[in-house]
């Protein structure tokens, strides 16, 4: 378990990590996400001890991490990928690491054949390519054995079997009960693999949630139909007692609270033609950009940072315009409480 309690980091006068304030759970992958820069690698480093916090608290299993025993054999860890020495080899980088932390010898043969180095172990690992960087690092993690682990953005530079592999680990090491926190920008990589999510932007916690209220919050499910005649279409539709349709960019027609099914029989009852009948489910990746539109730091295209939407999103429901962090975080909650009563 790790508990933070309003972690706040100030870099000067930039406020980096933002009174943060959430406990990551064992026995779930948990997923933190946000935009570049929102603070989840400075926070990281402060669950670590690699940066002192401005205010606020880390806990890791109740202890502060200065406070543990043997701190790789409680929480493992993998940062940056190229923080190594290249002249090293895998093995030996490794074993440097046993040895220093107490670790058995025989660990680090067995945590290079769970991330698939074996055969390039005695390699320096200056020459390894990303991906097998992000491999070897991902063994430094794991050597101690730890029940929390904790991996920034760790499917970067990873070839589709390695981002297949990483996820499946991830599963793994959370269905063996150990605590997992991941970090990514990416939702759609989250939505495969996190049970549980924390997105923050600028710093500021947006949503605490598990993926399932994300998914089931977020991602609207609406019928898209085009036909040559939109506007009967729309009558029969009022008449079945369905609100108004959406019109699309490209005039199709969306319709939330009929089935696909039953719209098809209402076009045949009025001899409509249907040019596309297509279930949809607008993206996670949509949702969080809208989530966390007004924190993102430097947007293509955007005149100013601050609250800049995403271009041709629609807004959330229950979000203010051009809101600011604070009112997105609040209407998420709202909303989800209002699912919840
Ligand atoms: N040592 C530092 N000195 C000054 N500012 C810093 C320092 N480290 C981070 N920052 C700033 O703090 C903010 C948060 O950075 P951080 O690297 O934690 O974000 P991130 O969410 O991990 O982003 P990314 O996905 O791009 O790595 C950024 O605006 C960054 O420029």
């Amino acid at each position: 378990m790790i508990e933070l309690e309003g972690l706040t980091k100030r870099y000067g006068d930039k406020l980096a990590v933002d009174n943060l304030t959430f406990s990551v759970r064992p026995g779930v992958v948990t997923g933190f996400l946000g935009p570049n820069g929102a603070g989840k690698s400075t926070t990281m480093r402060m669950m670590l001890d690699l940066d002192r916090p401005t205010a606020g608290s880390v806990r890791i299993d109740g202890k502060h991490y200065r406070q543990l025993d043997e701190p790789l054999k409680h929480i493992g860890a993998l940062l940056d990928a190229k923080a190594v020495h290249g002249g090293r080899t895998a093995h030996n980088h490794l074993l440097c690491l046993a040895q220093s932390n107490r670790i058995p010898r025989a660990r680090v043969d067995e945590v290079l054949e769970t991330v698939g180095l074996t055969a390039v172990a005695k390699k320096r690992s200056g020459g390894f390519s990303l991906g097998m960087g992000q491999r070897l690092g991902i063994a430094a993690a794991l050597l101690g054995d730890p029940r929390i682990l904790m991996f920034d953005e760790p499917v970067n530079g990873l070839d589709p079997e390695g981002i297949h592999w990483i996820r499946n680990l991830m599963k793994d090491l959370a269905a063996q009960g150990r605590t997992v926190f991941v970090s990514s920008h990416l939702m759609s990589e989250m939505a495969l693999t996190a049970d549980h999510l924390i997105v923050i932007g600028r710093g500021k916690l947006l949503a605490d949630t598990s993926m399932a209220d994300f998914i089931a919050v977020n991602s609207r499910s609406f019928v898209r139909i085009r036909t040559p005649e939109p506007e009967r279409l729309r009558d029969a539709l009022a008449k079945a007692g369905a609100s108004a349709p959406v019109t699309a960019a490209d005039g199709a027609l969306e319709v939330e609270d009929l089935p696909a099914e039953r719209i098809g029989e209402l076009a045949a009852e009025h001899g409509l033609v249907l040019h596309e009948l297509s279930p949809q489910r607008a993206s996670l990746e949509e949702a969080f950009m809208r989530m966390t539109a007004a924190s993102v730091e430097y947007q293509a295209g955007a005149p100013a940072p601050g609250a800049v939407p995403v271009p041709g999103a629609a807004p959330v429901p229950g979000a203010v315009p051009g809101g600011a962090v604070q009112q997105w975080g609040g209407s998420w909650e709202q909303r989800k409480q209002g699912k919840e009563s």
